[in-house]
C-alpha cells in the first residue's frame, strides 16, 4: 500500500513561484527539446508554446539527427516552432539545457540511429528528464540504473501505458495507481498516467492523483502541452529534481504540470470553479496553451 495525496493548488503554488530583480534568463530554466517529427511537427510547436508560458528563461530546440524530409509541403517541427514562438534558439548544442523534453510527434519506427544515440545519451546526463509518447520504449532499454543518471519522468496515456507493460513482459495490474507505482519502480522513473484522473507514482514510493479534469481535454495535442508544461516545470526547478534530499519532488512537479494543464483547459473552456461536468465549450490544444499564464497565476494566488 502507498501513501495517496490528491493534489491541491496549494500544494502546486510552492512550485509557481514569481521570478526576483536577482533573476535572468538563464537562472529562470532553460528547456532543451527535441520533439516532432516530419509528420508531426505541430507536436513540437505544442509543446515549446506551453514550455514558453510556463514561465521557462529559454527554450533551445534541438532538430532531429537524420531528420526525415517534410510531408505534403509542411514545414519542418524547427520551422513550425519559430513560427509559433520565435523566441525559440534552434540550435544543435543546447549546451545551456537544465531539463529536456523528448518524443512527443515523434515515431520510434522512422528515428534515425545517430538520433537514438542523442537521445539515449540524454539518459546519462545530469539534467532531469522528461520523456513522452515515441520516446517511451527507451526507458525500457534504460532501466538499468547503472546506465542511467538522470532522472526521468515518464508522461504515457492508457495506450503507451499498456505498451509499455507488454515490453516488460509482465501482467499489468488492474489498479492504476498499483500499476502505476510498479511500472515506476521497475524502470525507476517518475510515472504520470494521463486520463481523466491523471496519477502520479515515484519510484521512491507514493502516489498522487490529480484531477477528475475537464473532459474538454479529451483532443488531439493536449497530451503534447501537458509536455511542455512539465518540461518547463522541470527545468525551472532542475535543482530540487536533483537533490537527494527532496526524493518526490519530480512526482510533485508532475501533478502541478497535471494541475496546471486541467485548469488552463478550465479556463479556455469557460469552465468556472464548481461548475457541473457539462460546463463550458470545446477547445484546442493551442488554447489550453495560451492559457496556462493565467492559469499559473490563479494557482500561485490560491497558495495565499
Ligand atoms: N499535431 C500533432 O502533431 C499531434 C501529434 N501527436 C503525436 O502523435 C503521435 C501518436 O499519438 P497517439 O496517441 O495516437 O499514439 P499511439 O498510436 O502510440 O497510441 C494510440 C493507441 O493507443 C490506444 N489508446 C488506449 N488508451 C488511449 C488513451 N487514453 N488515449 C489515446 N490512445 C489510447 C488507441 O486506441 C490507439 O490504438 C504521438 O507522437 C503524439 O505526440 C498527437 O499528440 C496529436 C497531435
Ligand atoms: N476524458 C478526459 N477527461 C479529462 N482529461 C482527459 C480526458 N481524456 C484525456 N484527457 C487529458 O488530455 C491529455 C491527452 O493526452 P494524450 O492522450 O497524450 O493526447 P495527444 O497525444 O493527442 O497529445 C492528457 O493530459 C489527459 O490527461
Amino acid at each position: 500500500m502507498h501513501d495517496h495525496t490528491r493534489w491541491t493548488a496549494s500544494d502546486a503554488a510552492p512550485y509557481l513561484t514569481t521570478p526576483t530583480a536577482r533573476d535572468h534568463k538563464y537562472s529562470r530554466g532553460v528547456l532543451g527539446v527535441r520533439t516532432g517529427s516530419a509528420a508531426y511537427p505541430g507536436a513540437a510547436a505544442l509543446g515549446v508554446e506551453a514550455a514558453w508560458r510556463t514561465g521557462v528563461g529559454l527554450v533551445q530546440f534541438a532538430p532531429q539527427l537524420g531528420e526525415a524530409d517534410p510531408r505534403f509541403g509542411l514545414p519542418t517541427p524547427a520551422a513550425a516552432v519559430l513560427a509559433a514562438r520565435p523566441e525559440t534558439v534552434v540550435t544543435r548544442d543546447a549546451s545551456r539545457a537544465t531539463a529536456w523534453l523528448i518524443g512527443s510527434g515523434t515515431d520510434p519506427a522512422e528515428r534515425d540511429a545517430a538520433e537514438t544515440e542523442a537521445l539515449t545519451d540524454l539518459f546519462t546526463d545530469a539534467h532531469p528528464l522528461v520523456v513522452d509518447a515515441g520516446a517511451l520504449e527507451l526507458c525500457l532499454e534504460r532501466r538499468d540504473a547503472a546506465r542511467r543518471t538522470a532522472p526521468v519522468a515518464i508522461t504515457p496515456h492508457a495506450g503507451e501505458f499498456a505498451r509499455l507493460w507488454r515490453g516488460l513482459g509482465e501482467p499489468q495490474p488492474a489498479d492504476d495507481a498499483e500499476a502505476a507505482a510498479a511500472l515506476a519502480a521497475r524502470l525507476d522513473v517518475t510515472v504520470l498516467l494521463k486520463g481523466s484522473v491523471t496519477t502520479v507514482a515515484s519510484p521512491v514510493g507514493g502516489i498522487i492523483t490529480v484531477g477528475p479534469a475537464t473532459p474538454w481535454l479529451a483532443t488531439a495535442g493536449t497530451g503534447d502541452v501537458l509536455a511542455g508544461i512539465l518540461g518547463a516545470l522541470a527545468a525551472r526547478h532542475a535543482q530540487v529534481i536533483v537533490d537527494r534530499d527532496r526524493a518526490g519532488a519530480f512526482a510533485e512537479l508532475c501533478a502541478t504540470a497535471a494541475m496546471l494543464h486541467d485548469t488552463a483547459a478550465r479556463l479556455a473552456a469557460g469552465v468556472g470553479a464548481g461548475a457541473a461536468v457539462s460546463a463550458g465549450r470545446p477547445i484546442v490544444a493551442g488554447d489550453v496553451a495560451r492559457h496556462v499564464p493565467a492559469a499559473v497565476e490563479a494557482l500561485a494566488r490560491s497558495g495565499g
